[in-house]
C-alpha cells in the first residue's frame, strides 16, 4: 500500500482549521489545552483579533524549552500590534479546575483526548465544559476508520494513545457532552481521504462545540475564588498601540519619515539640480512651469497663510525648512494612530530628538554645502 502523504502535512491542516476559525469568528481570549510544543500558539499570537493567549499542558519541561519561542521579536517592536496581547504558559492538568481558564472565547485541544485515560477523560470533560465553559471548543482526535488506509500500522498510530475512536464512537461522545452541558456541536475534519476510500472519512476528526447560553457574573465570580493551582511558565504582555510608549514612537516614524519627505520635494523644488530642471521643463512642456520656484532661497515665502501665524505649506525660512503640524496630520496613517491633532502636537513636542516650535517641525538646512545656491559647486 502507498504511503499516504497529505498536503500540508496532516498537523498543518488541524492548525489551519483552527486559525480559519479564528479569522472567521475573531475571538479574543483563545486557550490551547495540551499545547506540547507550543507550535499552534506561535500561529495563533499572529491573529490580530486576539488579546489573551494562554497554553497548559502537563510536560513542564517542554513548556520550560518552547517558551523563548512565545516572547516577542524584534519585529513586535518596530511594528507594535493595535490591540494588547498577554500569551501565558501553565504547566498543570486539564483535569484540574484553575480560574486561569475562565471566561475565554475558544479552547482549542487538538490530538489531546484520546492521550488521557478514561477516569482522566471524564474529569476532564467537567472542567471544560462545567468549569471552564468557553464560547467555543474545537476538539480533534483521530479517526480510527481512517486507519486502514495507513500501510504497516499495527495498533494505534501512536504508542501513548489510550483509545482511537471510530466516526460514530467520537460523536456519541461530543453528543452526549453537548447535551449534559448545554452545547451544541457540529463535526468536520482534516486530512482528506483519496477519492477511492472517501467513506473512511476524515484522518482527524474534530468537533465544533458553541454553547447555547450566557454564563452570568454571578457564576464567573464564584469560579474565580477557586485556588489557583495551575504553575505560571510564562506571561508576556507584547509591545502594542495601547501603551503611550510604542503609540509615541509609531507616530513619531510615521510622521518624521513623511516630514522628511516634504522637506526633500521643497528643496528639489527650490533647488532644482541642473538635469532635474531640464527633465521636469521637458516633461511639462505646453504646461504652466510658473511653480518651478527661483532658487532665491531668502526671499521664498509661504503660499499660503491659514489662520494668522500658522502656516499650511512647507516653508524655508533662512536655513530652516518648516513643515507646519497641520500638514503632518494630513497623512491618513498619522491621523488614525493619533485620533485628533492635538495627540500630535503632544506627541512630537514631548520628544527630544525631534526639533519643533509650537507649530511645526523644524529641519536645518546647510544651503551653502547641500545646494549650489552660490554657483561654484
Ligand atoms: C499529541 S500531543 C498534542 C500536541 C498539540 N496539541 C498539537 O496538536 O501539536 C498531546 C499533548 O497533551 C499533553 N497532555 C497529556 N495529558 C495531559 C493532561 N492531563 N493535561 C495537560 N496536558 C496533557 C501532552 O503532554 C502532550 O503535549
Ligand atoms: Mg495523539
Amino acid at each position: 500500500m502507498e504511503p499516504i502523504v497529505f498536503t500540508p502535512r496532516l498537523y498543518q491542516q488541524r492548525y489551519n482549521f483552527v486559525v480559519s476559525y479564528v479569522d472567521q469568528y475573531k475571538p479574543k481570549k483563545v486557550a490551547d489545552l495540551g499545547c506540547s510544543n507550543c507550535s499552534l500558539l506561535r500561529r495563533l499570537k499572529f491573529c490580530d483579533c486576539i488579546e489573551e493567549l494562554v497554553g497548559l499542558d502537563i510536560d513542564q519541561r517542554l513548556l520550560t524549552d518552547k517558551k523563548e519561542s512565545l516572547k516577542p521579536l524584534l519585529i513586535s517592536y518596530l511594528e507594535p500590534k493595535k490591540t494588547r496581547l498577554t500569551v501565558s504558559l501553565y504547566h498543570g492538568s486539564v483535569t484540574e479546575k484553575d480560574p486561569a481558564l475562565i471566561g475565554f472565547d475558544l479552547i482549542t485541544c487538538i490530538e489531546l483526548i484520546e492521550h488521557l485515560e478514561t477516569h482522566d477523560l471524564d474529569k476532564f470533560q467537567d472542567t471544560l465544559f462545567g468549569f471552564m465553559a468557553p464560547h467555543t471548543v474545537l476538539v480533534s482526535t483521530p479517526n480510527s476508520e481512517f486507519n486502514v488506509l495507513l500501510p504497516n500500522l499495527t495498533g494505534f498510530r501512536h504508542l501513548d494513545h489510550k483509545f482511537e475512536w471510530t466516526r460514530e464512537e467520537f460523536q456519541n461522545w461530543a453528543t452526549n457532552i453537548a447535551q449534559c452541558y448545554n452545547y451544541s456541536v457540529e463535526f468536520s475534519g482534516v486530512g482528506e481521504p483519496p477519492a477511492n476510500a472517501k467513506d473512511v472519512g476524515f484522518c482527524s476528526q474534530i468537533g465544533i462545540f458553541t454553547r447555547n447560553y450566557t454564563e452570568s457574573e454571578e457564576s464567573l465570580k464564584e469560579k474565580r475564588e477557586y485556588k489557583h493551582i495551575y504553575k505560571k511558565v510564562l506571561n508576556v504582555v507584547y509591545p502594542s498601540l495601547q501603551d503611550e510608549k510604542y503609540l509615541q514612537q509609531a507616530v513619531l516614524k510615521k510622521a518624521i519619515s513623511y516630514a522628511y519627505n516634504m522637506k526633500r520635494e521643497l528643496l528639489r523644488r527650490l533647488f532644482p539640480r541642473e538635469e532635474e530642471e531640464q527633465e521636469e521643463t521637458v516633461s511639462i512642456e505646453g504646461q504652466n512651469t510658473s511653480w518651478l520656484v527661483s532658487s532665491d532661497f531668502s526671499h521664498h515665502e509661504p503660499e499660503k497663510p491659514a489662520e494668522e501665524g500658522t502656516y499650511i505649506e512647507p516653508f524655508l525660512q533662512g536655513s530652516t525648512v518648516h513643515i507646519p503640524m497641520e500638514i503632518l496630520f494630513r497623512n491618513p496613517k498619522v491621523k488614525e494612530l493619533c485620533g485628533n491633532f492635538q495627540v500630535l502636537k503632544r506627541m512630537i513636542s514631548e520628544d527630544d530628538s525631534v526639533t519643533s516650535d509650537e507649530n511645526s517641525v523644524l529641519f536645518d538646512v546647510d544651503l551653502e554645502n547641500d545646494f549650489d545656491i552660490t554657483g561654484l559647486q
